[in-house]
């Protein structure tokens, strides 16, 4: 059991101010500064104490946040936080697996001084060597946050669900992602300009190719499986495939199949192991998941005997993201605290995930082809010697549609596949025969299609 070392209390005496220095200023940091002022009274009451910052870090001491800083510490150096004398739980809001963040908490942690963090890059591919320094200290390490936002997904994956057995665990877990998706959908914006937007209201990460690549959401899947089965999951595992892909075609073809397409986290408990990845699919429009837009993501849990729950929320901006750093500091504040996986560190070793071509999935395919006769044929016989079985087609002459090879009377159109299940490792080689097919025009677009 985590002892309560925060403040040097013993428990049940608690009535000093919990001390916090927070490192980084950013949407987070700042958040979290105007929620404490803003709701010190509730805060200090559900915490049984008063919640105090004293100190700070972050990289600009001129930068104007709207939050006034004066009379507080300012360290230049954010990883001194860890060591400042009247800083009793040290707030990371800095961001990245590596570098200042990873060696502040390791800092704080080797400190004795409970941590609270955002950072879900840093959980998801340091967690398991993280949770042993902080059993070993005793100390807790929070991070509601790092998933999903503002929803409490930590708290009901590894506390309200703990007695079930957990098989399948995942959802919309990038707000910058579903934002873009969603408005291209809506208004048929280009994606840059959504982009733009989603940076503007604090929604992107510092560099937005980790939300658009997928690798966010794939941090935040990889913590949500960990707790989910109860060991953490080795992130190199993980498969990651962003939005980039997606085309205006793709959405409007998904609408008229009867889907959207959302970015998805999923990671399933099989009988031979663990899948974990992060993909776009096509999910039908009437699941609950299809109907999450803009900004909110979705966590979608089952269990055995809990069976299937879906909490959705704001995952990601300022307000939401702080009051889930807030709610760790009330837990830190009661001197209630968890092991950061659910059960103790001592010899947890992680999970590899199993590799994509052992997933088994309905798949849609889109290919540029050939107006000509005959190409339906050889693109279904590839498929059939690969064993894959179509379960509708669709094609349609596009106003728009113009000859890419240079000769008229040939205009490439779009021809559209929809399969049955089938094994992945069989699509990937059916999809490289079609491409290789003179009458299919560059790289055939794949997305798998999920129930929702
Ligand atoms: N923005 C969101 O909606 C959101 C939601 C959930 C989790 N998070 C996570 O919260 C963390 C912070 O995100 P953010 O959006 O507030 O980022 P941000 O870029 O807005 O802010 C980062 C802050 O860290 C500071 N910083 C950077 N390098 C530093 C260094 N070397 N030393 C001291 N300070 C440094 C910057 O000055 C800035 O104040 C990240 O881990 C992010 O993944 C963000
Ligand atoms: N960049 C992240 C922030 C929340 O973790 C997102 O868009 O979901
Ligand atoms: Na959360």
């Amino acid at each position: 059991m985590i002892a309560d070392s925060a403040g040097g209390q013993a428990r049940g005496a608690i009535t000093a101010p919990l001390r916090i220095g927070i490192a980084g200023l950013g949407t987070v940091g700042a958040g979290l500064v105007k929620l404490l002022r803003g709701n010190e009274t509730i805060v200090a009451a559900r915490a049984g104490r008063p919640i105090t910052i004293t100190a700070v870090a972050a990289r600009d001491r001129t930068r104007d946040r709207g939050v006034d800083l004066s009379g507080l510490t300012w360290h230049d150096d954010a990883a001194a936080l860890a060591t400042d004398p009247d800083v009793d739980v040290v707030v990371e809001l800095i961001g990245g697996a590596e570098g200042v963040a990873r060696r502040l908490v390791t800092t704080a942690l080797e400190a004795g001084r409970p941590v609270v963090t955002a950072n879900k890059a840093l959980i998801a591919v340091h967690g398991a060597e993280l949770a042993a320094l902080a059993e070993r200290a005793g100390v807790p390490l929070m991070f509601e946050a790092a998933v999903a936002g503002g929803i409490p997904a930590i708290k009901t994956v590894r506390e309200g669900l703990a007695a079930d057995r957990l098989t399948r665990v995942g959802g919309i877990l990038n707000g910058t992602c579903n934002y873009i998706m969603t408005a291209m959908r809506e208004s048929g914006r280009p994606f840059a300009d959504v982009l733009a937007e989603a940076q503007a209201l604090g929604y992107a990460e510092a560099d937005p190719s980790t939300d658009v690549d997928g690798i966010d959401a794939a941090h935040k899947l990889a913590i949500l499986a960990g707790l989910a089965f109860g060991r953490p999951v080795a992130f190199a595992s993980v498969h990651v495939e962003g939005i980039r892909g997606i085309d205006a075609l793709d959405l409007d073809f998904a609408r008229a199949l009867g889907y959207r397409i959302k970015l998805l986290g999923l990671a399933r408990r099989r009988d031979d192991g663990v899948e974990a990845r992060v993909h776009p699919c096509l999910v039908p429009e009437k699941a609950p998941i299809a109907q999450v837009d803009g900004v909110f993501n979705a966590v979608v849990v089952e269990g055995a005997f809990v069976g299937r729950l879906m909490l959705e929320g704001r995952g990601a901006g300022e307000g939401p993201t702080a009051t889930a750093v807030a709610a760790d500091l009330i837990d830190v504040a009661r001197g209630s605290a968890v092991p950061v996986w659910g059960r103790s560190a001592d010899g947890l070793t992680q999970i590899e995930a199993l590799p994509r071509t052992a997933f088994h999935e309905e798949y849609y395919l889109r290919l540029n082809v050939h107006d000509r006769p005959g190409v339906i044929a050889d693109v279904t016989a590839v498929l059939r010697d690969h064993g894959v079985s179509l379960r509708s087609m669709l094609q349609h002459g596009r106003a728009d549609a113009v000859p890419q090879d240079g000769t008229a009377g040939d205009p490439s159109v779009p021809l559209v596949l929809v399969t049955h299940r089938t094994r992945e490792s069989a699509m990937m080689e059916a999809l490289g025969r079609i491409a290789a097919l003179s009458a299919v025009i560059g790289a055939p677009a794949m997305i798998r299609i999920d129930p929702g």
